[in-house]
C-alpha cells in the first residue's frame, strides 16, 4: 500500500504505555486521532516524524509508501509538520523560509525564487516574497508555513492542532486548503485535533485514543 501504515505503534512513557494504534492511512486521506489531554497524540506524530522525545520508547512498525521508516533518522523519513505556531525563522524572509525546505534539485537561486513567487501568488501572498514573516498576519504565515512544508516534498503530512490558533474565518479557509493540497498531491495525513469540526471537513475515518492507564 502506498500510504502510511501504523502497525501495532506503542508509545510508552517509561514503563507505562500511554497509546497504542493500529491504522492504516490512504494516499489523500486524513485519519483524525481524537482523545483527551495527555494520552499520547503529539507523541504519536513525534515518533512517526522521528523526533521522539527523550523518556519515551516506541514499539511496532511505521510504514511510508511502502518503506519501513521507523528506523530511519528523521531527515530520511520526509513527513511534513505542521503545529499550531507556524514555526517560521524570523531572521529570514517568506522566500527563505520557504527555501529552506527544498531539497536541492539543481535549481538557480533565481529558478527557486521564481518557483516560490509563483506559489505564494496561487496562495493570495502575492508580493510577499521578500517580506520579514514577522510582518505577516496569523492567516498569512499558516500559508507559509504550509507551503514550506509542501515545499519539501513530503511522503506525509502530520498535523499537530495545526488550526487551533487560528480565527474561527481564518480555520476554515487554511484548513480547506490544507485538506485541498493533501487530495490533491495524494498523500496520507494523521491529524491530532480536538475539534470535531476539523476531522468532518477533513472527511476521513475518526479514531478515539483513550488508553491512558
Ligand atoms: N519530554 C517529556 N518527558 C516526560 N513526559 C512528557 C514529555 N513530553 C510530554 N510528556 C507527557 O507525556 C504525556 C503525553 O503527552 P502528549 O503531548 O503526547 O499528549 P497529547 O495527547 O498530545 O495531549 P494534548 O491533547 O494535551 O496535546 C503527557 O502526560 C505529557 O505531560
Amino acid at each position: 500500500m502506498t500510504g502510511l501504515n501504523l502497525k501495532a505503534v506503542s508509545i510508552k512513557l517509561g514503563e507505562r504505555e500511554l497509546l497504542s494504534i493500529n491504522e492504516q492511512v490512504a494516499s489523500g486521506e486524513v485519519l483524525t486521532i481524537m482523545g483527551p489531554s495527555g494520552v499520547g497524540k503529539s507523541t504519536l506524530l513525534s515518533y512517526v516524524a522521528g523526533m521522539l522525545p527523550e523518556n519515551f520508547t516506541a514499539s511496532g512498525e511505521v510504514w511510508l509508501s511502502n518503506q519501513r521508516i521507523d528506523h530511519k533518522p528523521a531527515w530520511q523519513r520526509k513527513t511534513g509538520l505542521l503545529f499550531q505556531d507556524a514555526l517560521l525563522f524570523n531572521h529570514l524572509n517568506v522566500a527563505d523560509n520557504i527555501a529552506f525546505a527544498m531539497p536541492e534539485q539543481g535549481l538557480s537561486r533565481s529558478d527557486k525564487k521564481a518557483k516560490i513567487e509563483q506559489a505564494l501568488a496561487q496562495m493570495s501572498l502575492i508580493d510577499l516574497a521578500d517580506a520579514p514573516v514577522q510582518q505577516l498576519s496569523g492567516g498569512q504565515q499558516a500559508r507559509v508555513a504550509l507551503l514550506r512544508v509542501l515545499f519539501s516534498q513530503p511522503n506525509a503530512i502530520l498535523l499537530d492542532e495545526a488550526f487551533s490558533k487560528l480565527d474561527s474565518q481564518l480555520r476554515q479557509s487554511i484548513r480547506e486548503l490544507v485538506f485541498f493540497e493533501i487530495r490533491q498531491r495524494k498523500l496520507p495525513a494523521l491529524m491530532v485535533t480536538h475539534d470535531i469540526e476539523d476531522a468532518k471537513v477533513a472527511g476521513g475515518p475518526v479514531i478515539e485514543v483513550n488508553t491512558l492507564c
